[in-house]
């Protein structure tokens, strides 16, 4: 577990993917039923799908909601006058690896008016595709707003920075090593209890949602446990002042004013809600025989695609681990992949990397762009004795990897300015050859 300096202020109910019944006022649920004609004190039912009303049992997911008014009572939306689109229809693939510097913290900004969409794929109306981005702020955002994604479910890695969010299932304190996910339309404020705060977000735009992975010979316990991850209790705002709802509608913004809080939800019961957990508590497994592991072993959570074992998106996190491999060059191998890799950093250093890769920063090796150790690490790890070694003390690295090809936007390659430029050749050209032919007798 991770001990944090700052206390999570609230209780939550554990256990992922479990049916909550939530109350913020006792017997405001109703019994046996799930829409009467009077729901207890006066509150309307309100029916929250996450999955298609016929997916299978094991996938079905939904929420039942007994709010002060109904989502529908408000003005219409109208599009934002700002000209922020995060669609995918402008984003250049590029084969080559990027590196960033750690981005920059947009200190007037708001969780909202800080986020930036740094590379993505796919479709957003056809429900196809993942977006990546940055968040960075200084501000919380106004009490009476709220935003949700229309888009996808959004995974949130805290870099910098507590974030005190308001859901309309209950509130949620997540701090850097925890991570938040926030399902497709439900609606949340971001208010900054440290200050200013700076995070990277994976959005999957499919209709699948985040899952655990499958354990195989693991057996029934290990990787990220079911029990630790942790759900809002209700917990209500019954305010009639004017409230902004802002979307992310098919990658474009758009408000509606509504003279009710968006957070009038008095009690809920469902399976379809954010969670946070904490990657302090990620049971992580390794050889203790020989080789290096493929990376899947530290998946926290997955999106599956419809092809078997071919991910949308993974999130991925190398924690603090002992390496104990024999005769094992004990760094990620180098390799070409399939999938896309966009990796971040939390805390401290990856060991894949012996500079240049700082918290805050990111890489991306596109689908087949070869990577691996750096020449400094690669020269210490092929000539270094195998005692038993802890890497990663105090550091925490994560990946974002996909099927998809990712491009990237202008703002990633140009307006952020933090793209090293020399990144490929400083990293790799300076692996040495080591070849020798044998001599002939
Ligand atoms: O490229 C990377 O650093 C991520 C990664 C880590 C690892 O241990 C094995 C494969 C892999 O892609
Ligand atoms: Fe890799």
């Amino acid at each position: 577990m991770t001990s944090f300096s700052t206390p999570d202020p609230y209780t939550y109910h554990n256990g992922f993917n479990s049916h909550f019944e939530s109350e913020s006022i006792p017997n405001s649920l109703p019994v046996a039923c799930n829409s009467p004609q009077k729901p207890p004190l006066g509150l309307y039912a309100e029916k929250l799908s996450g999955s298609a009303f016929t997916a299978p049992r094991h996938s079905n997911k939904q929420t039942w909601l007994y709010r002060i008014l109904p989502s529908a009572s408000h003005i219409p939306f109208t599009l934002q006058t700002s000209t922020r689109s995060f669609s995918t229809e402008k984003l250049t693939p590029l084969p080559n690896q990027l590196r960033w510097d750690p981005f920059d913290i947009n200190k007037s900004a708001t969780f909202l008016t800080g986020l930036q969409l740094v590379a993505g794929a796919g479709d957003i109306p056809t429900k196809n595709g993942i977006g990546i981005y940055i968040y960075s702020c200084g501000q919380s955002m106004p009490e009476t707003e709220a935003f949700y994604s229309a888009d996808g479910d959004m995974l949130i890695v805290p870099q910098e920075g507590d974030l005190d969010v308001r859901t309309e299932l209950g509130r949620i304190y997540v701090r850097p090593s925890e991570i938040l996910v926030i399902p497709r339309g439900i609606r949340y404020n971001v208010a900054l209890p440290t200050g200013q705060a700076r995070g990277y977000i994976l959005e999957s735009f499919t209709p699948q949602h985040f899952e655990l992975p499958e354990l195989g010979p693991i057996g029934s316990n290990g990787l990220a446990n079911p029990r630790d991850f942790q759900i809002p209790k209700a917990d209500y705002v019954d305010s009639q002042e004017t409230h902004t709802v802002i979307t992310k509608f098919a990658g474009a913004f758009y408000e509606a004013k509504q003279n009710h809080s968006p957070f009038d939800v008095v009690s809920w019961h469902g399976n379809y809600y954010p969670f946070k957990y904490d990657l302090g508590r990620f049971n992580t497994i390794g050889t203790i025989s020989y080789d290096h592991p493929d990376p899947s072993i530290f998946t926290v959570l997955t999106v599956p695609s419809s092809l078997p074992g071919t991910a949308i998106a993974d999130f991925v996190v190398f924690p603090p681990r002992w390496l104990v491999g024999e005769n094992t060059f004990r760094p990620p191998w180098y390799h070409r992949n399939c999938m896309s890799e966009f990796m971040g950093l939390i805390k401290g250093g990856y060991d894949a990397k012996a500079s240049g890769f700082n918290p805050g920063g990111a890489s991306l090796h596109n689908v087949m762009a070869g990577h691996g150790p750096d020449a400094e690490t690669a020269e210490k790890a092929s000539e270094c004795p195998l005692n038993p070694a802890k890497v990663g003390e105090g550091s925490l690295a994560f990946m974002f990897e996909s099927v998809f090809m990712v491009g990237v936007t202008d703002w990633g390659v140009q307006k952020c300015g933090k793209v090293q430029e020399d990144y490929n050749v400083e990293s790799w050209t300076g692996v040495k050859r080591r070849f020798e032919v044998p001599k002939k007798e």
